[in-house]
């Protein structure tokens, strides 16, 4: 892309964010009036070819992680697809100081990020999908994100995705995530072990990484930057909550070794038993929204 490594300021009376085209990448967003963002961004963001940016929503899509299909993971690479590693194009007549629209499609892609589900039982031959995604973005004193993909082509295919929102929180270890208690999820950090969620709140102890069957809004309460965030969402089966609870590899700048403690993501998805299935003519939206109570 010509366009390279361009950044978008959001700027408006109710609050500010930055979007990278590599990615529709939503870097930071905070409402007027906190004194610290409430989407998290480390203290270096690396804008690299082929490398995923850090922090802020990176878009999951067209699988997650290493990918899922027929009940196995799929070893793909990138993990959690190649959506966040192209440069999406931005509608330049729409985009304003609190929105921005962005499309990527499967005839811009590369050699080698379609078909995306080869698995055996669908083979090398397997038809290469045909999508168009549509990103927006709009954010004032809320912040909302929705990532719509249409089946385009003649064949039915399958994605997963998630919006995978890193929250700004004083310190990973006393804030509180609350809307999941009771839900059902797999334990990410054991093998995907079924569990249930007895404690009407998350808390972060240790290692999270969690793929929850539920469609509910959350509260992240966080004590020690006085705040309660809200967050929606629609069009998801599920949600993913991850800490790495220790330093993680190159996932922030190594050389703030406790920027791990900043973040908590909470994304909206569906992904592994939840994949979307698009046939001819068919689309489906993914949103998600936040805003400070
Ligand atoms: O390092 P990344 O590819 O950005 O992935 C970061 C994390 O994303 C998700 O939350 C997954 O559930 C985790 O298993 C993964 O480690």
């Amino acid at each position: 892309m010509s366009n390279g490594f361009a950044l978008r300021n959001l700027n408006n009376r109710l609050g500010s964010a930055a979007v990278s085209d590599y990615g529709a990448h939503v870097l930071r967003w905070r409402p007027a009036g906190e004194a610290e963002d409430v989407v998290w961004s480390p203290s270096s963001v690396i804008l690299a070819s082929n490398k995923a940016i850090v922090g802020g929503v990176p878009i999951v899509f067209p699988w997650f992680g290493p990918g899922f299909a027929n009940g196995h993971g799929l070893g793909k690479k990138p993990n959690h697809g190649f959506g966040r590693i192209r440069t999406w194009q931005l509608d330049a007549e729409s985009f304003s100081h609190d929105y921005a629209h962005y499309t990527l499609d499967s005839a811009d892609l590369e050699p080698g990020d379609v078909p995306w589900l080869e698995s055996a039982e669908e083979g090398a031959d397997a038809p290469t999908p045909q999508f168009h995604a549509d990103y927006e973005v709009r954010a004032t004193d809320t912040l909302t994100v929705t990532l719509t993909v249409a089946n385009t082509g003649a064949t039915a295919f399958s994605y997963e995705a998630a919006l995978h929102t890193y929250f700004h929180v004083s310190d990973v270890a006393q804030v509180r995530l609350a809307g999941l208690g009771g839900a059902h999820y797999a334990d990410a950090t054991d093998g995907f072990k079924p569990c249930v969620q007895s404690d009407p709140e998350v808390s972060f102890t240790g290692p999270v990484d969690r793929v929850y069957e539920s469609d509910g809004v959350l509260e992240l309460h966080d004590a020690g930057l006085n705040r309660t965030v809200r967050i929606a969402k629609s069009g998801s089966a599920q949600t993913v909550v991850w800490n790495p609870g220790k330093p993680y590899g190159t996932l922030v700048n190594d050389k703030v070794a406790g920027e791990w403690r900043e973040f908590v993501c909470a994304e909206a998805a569906n992904c592994r038993e939840y994949a979307v299935t698009l046939a001819p003519g068919e689309s489906h939206a993914l949103s998600q929204s936040i805003a400070v109570l």
